[in-house]
């Protein structure tokens, strides 16, 4: 009998989860990131949960589950370099590199994805673009900044809003606000992070150029592409 084609989101989600277990060694600490994908990949890891020390979190959500599956959550201080860090994406484009927060914790994910000497993304094809910016772009902001950032997209051409959760505006882990930036079309990723970065208030931009993808598992009906971006000038 042979398995079922996997065709929904949510089953692509699962088959790069479970996917992304062969990038994990055994006894060692690897980087966690946030989102749905992940947690397939959490709920898959939580089967195997022996073959690693533990992990450093990128969200209070993400340590939740962790810790609920039973598997050891560090500080981030804690740990000098992690080998990996698996996390999702709202967008990848073929240089590796990401547009993320949707989950509103691309603070700590940047964070994290800096102690690791690999990232590998798992995501569904539906993240698959060729020039970043149709999904909207997130950034977390110091709140009294709110409004110059959002002059500042718009002297851009982009339509900055804060996001909101139950009609007010939602707050991150950090105590933080999030930005949604929608009308950017992001050719040059790598100078376009640095230059949000650069803006004072700006605590966090959710394009991912210096910290990009080093694997890519790509979920699709035909099973797992995996795409790798290791070569020069990384
Ligand atoms: O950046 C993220 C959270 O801040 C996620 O990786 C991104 O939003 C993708 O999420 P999902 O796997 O649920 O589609």
């Amino acid at each position: 009998m042979t398995a079922a084609t996997p065709t929904t989101q949510d089953e692509l989600k699962a088959l790069v989860g479970r996917a992304a277990l062969d990038y994990i060694g055994h006894g060692r600490i690897i980087g966690i990131g946030t989102g749905s994908t992940v947690n397939c990949f959490i709920d898959a890891l939580a089967q195997q949960r022996e073959r690693i020390i533990g992990a450093v979190s990128s969200s209070e959500a993400t340590t939740q589950r962790l810790r609920a599956h039973g598997i050891r959550v560090f500080d981030a201080n804690e740990v000098e370099e992690l080998e990996v860090y698996i996390d999702g994406a709202d967008e990848i484009d073929p240089r590796g590199f990401m547009i993320k927060g949707g989950g509103a914790a691309l603070t700590r994910e940047k964070i994290v994805a800096a102690q690791a000497r690999r990232f590998v993304c798992i995501a569904d094809q539906s993240k698959w673009v060729e020039v970043l910016g149709r999904f909207p772009l997130p950034v977390e902001v110091i709140p009294m900044a709110a409004q110059r950032i959002i002059r500042q997209f718009a002297a851009l051409g982009g339509t900055a809003r804060v996001r909101l959760r139950d009609g007010a505006p939602l707050v991150t882990d950090n105590g933080q606000h999030i930005l949604d930036v929608t009308g950017l079309a992001i050719t040059d990723p790598p100078a376009f992070e640095s230059m949000v970065n650069d803006w004072p208030g700006v605590v966090t931009v959710g394009v991912f150029a210096h910290q990009r993808a080093h694997v890519c598992l790509l979920g699709t009906p035909e099973g797992v592409r995996t795409i790798t971006f290791d070569g020069p000038g990384r």
